[in-house]
């Protein structure tokens, strides 16, 4: 009991202090005053729907990603939220160039990374690097550790030198919070939190500006998902990472993220700082959605008004005319099935100075509060964990504070990511290696 309740409070503290350490490294961002590291302007991947064995006829497109635009500034988090389906891993894919967009530009530090081929795409890619969602299935069970996070190194070895390579993979564990004494074990070995260490360490092998990172936590349990997110804090204030940070779990998304965008059928739909997202969403769907969101507190439970959505999401081979959202939507008139809502500040609020004058696509937005203030939230959290520490029974939950906490002989019993996974090349970063980052510093 008692451990499981300092295990929270070191994972929080540990939290507070990347926090903090962040605060101060994109204040020097700031005052640096720089241009966004990313610029995604109207991206589009559309997949051919076909017809014919033979011969193939393209009947449709399935819609995937249709129209997205966003900025991400140095050092910077941006969340992407949104239902199964909506588009958030395809945006990801095209990101990290697994998938060629079917139109729009990636602007990397001003140069459109769609357009470039060959070496000079190599070395861009080294730049932007994934974090998967499933450690379970994107690690090769086959491959050691060392085998794993060093395999970039085999496309850059201008990087790492071969005789480097040991050391710089044992830097990589050391960073992410693992022994690099485990550099010969294999995935296996290691708990689910441990295994996504070790994605991310790879992630991590090429010293790249940009994570990122698709569902990174999704898979793990609740105690461990905390550390994991810590963990990214972390390092994001240490190297200077941005992030591209992609959930369905709003409240993840809400720690982690400076800004955060609301995906829909293919669109972002609103964006804007996780105050103006969480406190002041303006658009129907995120209101609905943050409807949604679980409360721990029973009275701000019962003052919380729930929206229930209506229908399914459409087909995003055949999406609704108009706003895409309006077959769902309470507030629908018929100028939303004739006009496209542009994302921009909503005219209501354009001339006042308030939190809800953020982009939002949506003709008729207004602003309504539909959970809790975070500051109000966090309250309870405490009360609620202070009192779980006073009276509830050890759970024997795997919650220390860093990675080493957790199944620290890497032998859990968290044996089934050997079934099924796949050859290990799957998607992890295509392949693409990196410098080590040079300093060290352990999660403990
Ligand atoms: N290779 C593909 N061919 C055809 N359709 C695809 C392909 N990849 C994705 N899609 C479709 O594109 C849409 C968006 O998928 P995507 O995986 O990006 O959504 P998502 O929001 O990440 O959902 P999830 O959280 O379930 O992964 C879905 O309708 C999906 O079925």
């Amino acid at each position: 009991m008692h451990a499981d309740h300092s295990g929270r409070r070191e994972a929080r503290e540990e939290g507070e202090k990347a926090r903090a350490l962040l605060a101060k490294s994109r204040a020097a961002s700031a005052a640096a005053g720089g241009e966004p590291i990313l610029e995604v302007r109207d991206l589009v991947k559309h997949y051919p729907l076909t017809q014919g064995i033979l011969i193939k006829k393209q009947i449709g497109a399935v819609k995937a990603v249709d129209g997205v635009s966003f900025d991400l500034a140095a050092g910077e988090t941006l969340g992407i939220v949104g239902e199964s389906g909506c588009g958030k891993s395809t945006v990801a894919k095209m990101l990290v160039h697994l998938e060629q967009p079917t139109a729009g530009a990636i602007r990397y530090k001003g140069e459109d990374i769609t357009k470039l081929s060959g070496r000079a795409l190599k070395a861009v890619r080294r730049n932007i690097q994934m974090v998967f969602q499933d450690p379970y299935t994107s690690l090769n069970p086959r491959m050691t550790v060392g085998d794993i996070i060093g395999e970039p190194y085999e496309i850059h070895p201008e990087v790492a030198p071969k005789g480097d390579r040991r050391r710089k993979v044992q830097d990589l564990l050391d960073v992410v919070g693992l022994n690099p004494e485990y550099i010969n074990r294999y995935p296996h070995q290691f708990s689910g939190g441990q295994r996504q260490r070790i994605g991310i360490a790879r992630g991590l092998a090429l010293n790249p500006e940009i994570i990122v990172a698709d569902e990174p936590v999704s898979a793990l349990d609740v105690s461990v998902q905390a550390q994991v997110v810590n963990l990214l804090d972390r390092l994001q204030a240490e190297f200077r990472l941005s992030y591209v940070f992609i959930a369905h779990d709003l409240s993840i998304v809400r720690h982690i993220s400076d800004r955060v965008g609301v995906m829909y059928l293919g669109r972002i739909v609103e964006i804007g700082s996780d105050e103006q997202i969480y406190d002041h969403p303006t658009h129907p769907y995120t209101q609905a959605l943050l409807s949604a969101v679980p409360v721990p507190d029973p009275t701000a439970r019962e003052h919380r008004e729930r929206i229930i959505l209506h229908g399914d999401v459409p087909s995003p081979a055949n999406p609704p005319s108009g706003c895409r959202f309006r077959t769902r939507c309470w507030k629908a008139q018929e100028r939303c099935e004739l006009e496209v809502p542009l994302l921009a500040v909503p005219a209501v609020f354009r001339l006042a100075d308030t939190p809800a004058g953020h982009d939002s696509a949506c003709h008729f937005a207004e602003e309504k509060q539909v959970v809790p203030p975070e500051g109000l939230l966090e309250t309870q959290e405490e009360t609620q964990e202070e009192t779980q520490g006073e009276t509830a029974a050890d759970d024997g939950a795997p919650d220390g504070a860093d990675g080493r906490g957790e199944a620290s002989d890497g032998d859990d019993g968290a044996s089934d990511g050997e079934g099924g996974a796949p050859d290990g090349d799957d998607e992890a970063s295509d392949g693409e290696g990196g410098a080590a980052p040079s300093g060290s510093s352990r999660a403990d």
